[in-house]
This record gives C-alpha cells, structure tokens and sequence, in this order.
C-alpha cells in the first residue's frame, strides 16, 4: 500500500528523496521555505543540474504521486511519515548548524494531531536524533511521533542512480530494531536485495560520518603520495593503479587533485571531529585530512604561481572548471573557489569556463570574465589551469589553445590530459603526482 509521505527541504537530497520515494510507489510531497524553488519543482524544472533528475520528476509529477507545495499545513496533512532533507551547514566553528532542524521540528510541534514517523535524512552529529526525541517529547505527547534516522550517501551527478541503487540502506531506530514502515517505504529495494542495516541512532549517525571521513582521508593519503611522487619523479597514476589492484585497498577514491571539495566531505569531517572533542575523543587524523585538505589547495596556488615564475602582477589566468567535481552545477567548497581568490587578491585577471557551474560562480565572483566556450575563455592566457574533471577538458584540442593562449603553459589539477602530448606540442604541462614524460 502506498504510504503518504512529506518531504521538508527541496535541495539535492529533498528533490532526490521526493523523486526516489515516489518512483517506489509511495506518495510524497515535498515542500521548502523557498517559494521560488517550489514553483519550479512543480512544473517539472528540477531547480539543480543532475542527470536524469528531470525525467523522474517529470514522470512522477504526471503519475500525481508526487507534487510540491509551500504549504507546510498541506505538505503534512495526510502524511504518515515525514522525512527531515534540511540543510546542515557548518557553523564558524566548524560543528553542524541544526537550526534548519529544529524550525523543521517546530512546525510539526504546531500541527501534529496523529501519529508520525519523523526520519532524519539530513546529515546530523550522533546524538542528535535522541536530541530530536527529547525535544519533540518535551513539546507534544511522545505517543504522537517516533524518530528514525536513515541518512543519506548519495553522490551529486549520480544521485538518481544512488538512490535507485545504494550500496546499503541505514536505518537507526529507538531500540535499533527494525521498523515495517520504513521498510514498506523502501520495498522496491527490498526486492532487488539491497542490503538493509538496522541499528540503533547513534549507529546510524556514526556510519555517515566515517563512511564520508575514511573517503576524504582516502583523497587525503593519494594526495600526500601525488606530492612525494612529484618530487621523486614518479607517476601516481600508475601507483594509485597497482595500489587498487590490491582488492583489500580498491581502485575508488584513489584520483590525486587539488584537494576534495563540495558540500559534504569539508563539512562533514569538522563536524565529526568536533563531536570527538566534544566528548574528550580526539579524532586526530581526521583532524590532520582536515589540515592537509587546505594545504593541498594552497599548494595548488604555489604550482601555479611558479609556472608563472612568481611573476604574477598583469598576468592572466584562465581557470577552466567551476564545478567542485565534474557532472554537477554546485561549486560550494570547490578548489576553483581557493584558486580565483588566491589570484584575485594579488591583481590578476582570471577568465573562466565552466560547462554548468558559471551562473553559480558569477554570485561569488561577479568580475571574473566568463565565457561559454573554454578556448574563448583562455584568449592571451599566461597559463590554463584545469580544475574541474569535466569530460570536455579531456577532450581539448591543444593545438586550438595554442593558438589562443599567450604563453603556452597547462596546470591540469585533476590529470584529464596526457602530459606527453602536451609537452611534444610544446606546452609547459604541470599535472598532480606526474611532472613530465618518461614516468
Ligand atoms: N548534497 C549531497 O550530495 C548530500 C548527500 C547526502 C547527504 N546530504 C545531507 O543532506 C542534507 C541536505 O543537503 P542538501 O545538499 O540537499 O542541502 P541544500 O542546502 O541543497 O538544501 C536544503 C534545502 O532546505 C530548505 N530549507 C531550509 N530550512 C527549511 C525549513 N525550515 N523548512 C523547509 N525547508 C527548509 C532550503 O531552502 C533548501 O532548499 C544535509 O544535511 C547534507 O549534509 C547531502
Ligand atoms: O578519488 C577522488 C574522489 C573524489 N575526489 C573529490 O572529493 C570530493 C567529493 O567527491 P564525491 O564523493 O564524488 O562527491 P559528493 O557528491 O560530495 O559525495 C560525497 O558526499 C555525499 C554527502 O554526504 C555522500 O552522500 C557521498 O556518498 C560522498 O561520496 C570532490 O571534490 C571530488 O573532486 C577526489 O579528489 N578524488
């Protein structure tokens, strides 16, 4: 039977969720402080750049399964199950903002009148989903509501196949026992075998943050091996290749860059090591990625400003890739951010592509000069900078940029070229891990 689902928060993991559960036969309605957003969503515009986001909407809304409102009376007034895809920002001191919560949580106060399942989808610190209990039980009858935490690992660009086929459902519950309704809600993936996990709140809770803390300290330890095998003149490609081969290590995670980004892994490995402090438990590699993702960046801007021979007053650079990893439009805790302001603040110019990312960047950085076309965007360039993994750059047609740039130098941060034929074009290619020719 379908069950009757509201959905609070429309971003990427709302929009997904709305779209995930009504395709599994539930009926949901998603709702959002923003109106704007809401009116999009409801006439079939995803509002974010995700493949494959628009057809599931689209198919969706027209079933009726699935609709929107900025309503939050009517987003909840049938729902037997409300799940919490609110934002959880990191505060300035790096611990998780839950204030979009506890709004979330006050207007369900106000209008609850029967019982409802409320699921944690959003990324909170353990404890957080006993906080929820307590504070709803402090406010209306506790036999009104129950509290599951079911976090989410979704990918962004890959969020509608994530969703379709996770690697593993989690859910954490009171008495870590299972819960029927929430396995009703996901009983498309029961069918396919998805491996479920029950488990008590702060199980659940836990799981996110070191499933996205082991793959940031994976990024991480690649990284310091890209930076030792630079100087030592070895290729990290083909280490990170024979490290994957060994299976207990995996291919995964393995690609040396300008440091991870987006708006998960920054957030998520502050918020876990201040919950470790917080409870006397100094999470201290963790602590380190932290650090050692920063200096990654920064280094980024060392690389660059020696191709330029440190001379870098009147240059021009042109920075193509906005995005904080290819196949998204969301640039929040992207490398190229660390890069323009770097180079901004010392006087250059800096002309930028970006496939998807541009109307993003240009809020941030509204005196770039951007341009729809990568080889328009490196015209008279001193250096071209690649930061962003996008399919076009791997493609790139060197001898066009060439004839483009000033000085024919290439700084590739995610490896999307072959540096052999760069240098027989005669470009100064620099990439991460992986110098020259003859590695
Ligand atoms: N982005 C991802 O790939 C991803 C993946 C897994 C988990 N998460 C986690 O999921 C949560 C949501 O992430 P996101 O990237 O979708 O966030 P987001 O910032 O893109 O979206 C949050 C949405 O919540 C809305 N909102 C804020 N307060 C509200 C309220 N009181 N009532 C209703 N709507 C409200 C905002 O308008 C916004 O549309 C975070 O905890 C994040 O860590 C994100
Ligand atoms: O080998 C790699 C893999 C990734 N990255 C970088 O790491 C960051 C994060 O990448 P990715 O994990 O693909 O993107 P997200 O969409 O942020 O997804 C992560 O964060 C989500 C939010 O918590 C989780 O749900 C996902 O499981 C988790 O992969 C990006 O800057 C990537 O460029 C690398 O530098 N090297």
């Amino acid at each position: 039977m379908a069950i009757k689902i509201a959905v609070i928060g429309t971003g990427y993991v709302g929009i997904s969720t709305c779209v995930g559960l009504s395709d599994f036969g539930n009926i949901v309605v998603g709702f959002d402080i923003d109106d704007n957003k809401i009116k999009r969503l409801s006439s079939g515009d995803p509002v974010i750049y995700e493949n494959g986001m628009e057809y599931y909407l689209k198919k969706n809304l027209e079933t009726g399964r699935l609709s929107f409102t900025s309503d939050f009376k009517v987003a909840l007034k049938d729902a037997e199950v409300v799940f919490l895809a609110v934002g959880t920002p990191e505060r300035e001191d790096g611990s998780a903002d839950l204030s979009q919560i506890k709004s979330a949580l006050d207007a369900i106060a106000e209008i609850i009148d029967r019982p409802l399942v409320i699921v944690t989808k959003s990324t909170v610190p353990a404890g957080t989903n006993r906080w929820i209990n307590d504070y709803m039980s402090s406010k209306v009858d506790e036999n009104l509501f129950e509290v599951v935490s079911n976090p989410e690992f979704l990918r962004e660009g890959k969020a509608i196949h994530d969703f379709f086929h996770p690697d593993r459902v989690v859910i954490g519950t009171k008495d870590g026992k299972e819960n029927p309704i929430m396995r009703d809600i996901y009983r498309s993936l029961y069918l396919i075998e998805t491996p479920f996990i029950w488990c008590n709140w702060e199980t659940a809770e836990l799981i996110k943050y070191a499933s996205n803390a082991f793959l940031a300290t994976k990024i991480t330890f690649i990284n310091q091996m890209a930076n030792l095998a630079e100087e030592m003149g070895a290729d990290i490609h083909k280490i990170a290749k024979a490290m994957g081969m060994d299976g207990r290590i995996s291919s995964k995670f393995l690609h040396p860059g300008p440091g991870y980004g987006g708006s998960c892994f920054p957030k998520d490995t502050k918020a876990l090591a201040k919950t470790g402090r917080k409870v006397g438990v100094v999470m201290s590699l963790i602590e380190e990625v932290i650090s050692s993702n920063e200096t990654q960046k920064e280094r980024m801007i060392e690389k660059a400003k020696r191709l330029l021979e440190n001379n870098i007053s009147d240059k021009k650079v042109a920075v193509l890739g906005l995005a904080f990893k290819a196949e998204t439009d969301d640039i929040r805790e992207s490398p190229a951010i660390t890069i323009v302001k770097g180079f901004l603040k010392e006087g250059v110019k800096i002309s930028a592509h970006d496939p998807k990312a541009v109307e993003n960047f240009k809020k941030l950085f509204p005196y770039v000069e951007y341009y729809d076309n990568a080889y328009d965007a490196c015209k008279n360039a001193n250096l071209v900078i690649i930061c962003t993994e996008w399919n076009d750059y791997r493609n790139l047609d060197l001898d066009e940029i060439s004839r483009n740039v000033k000085e024919k130098k290439i700084l590739d941060l995610r490896n999307v070229l072959d540096p052999e034929s760069a240098i027989k074009k005669g470009f100064v290619y620099e990439g991460v891990g992986r110098k020259g020719v003859n590695l």
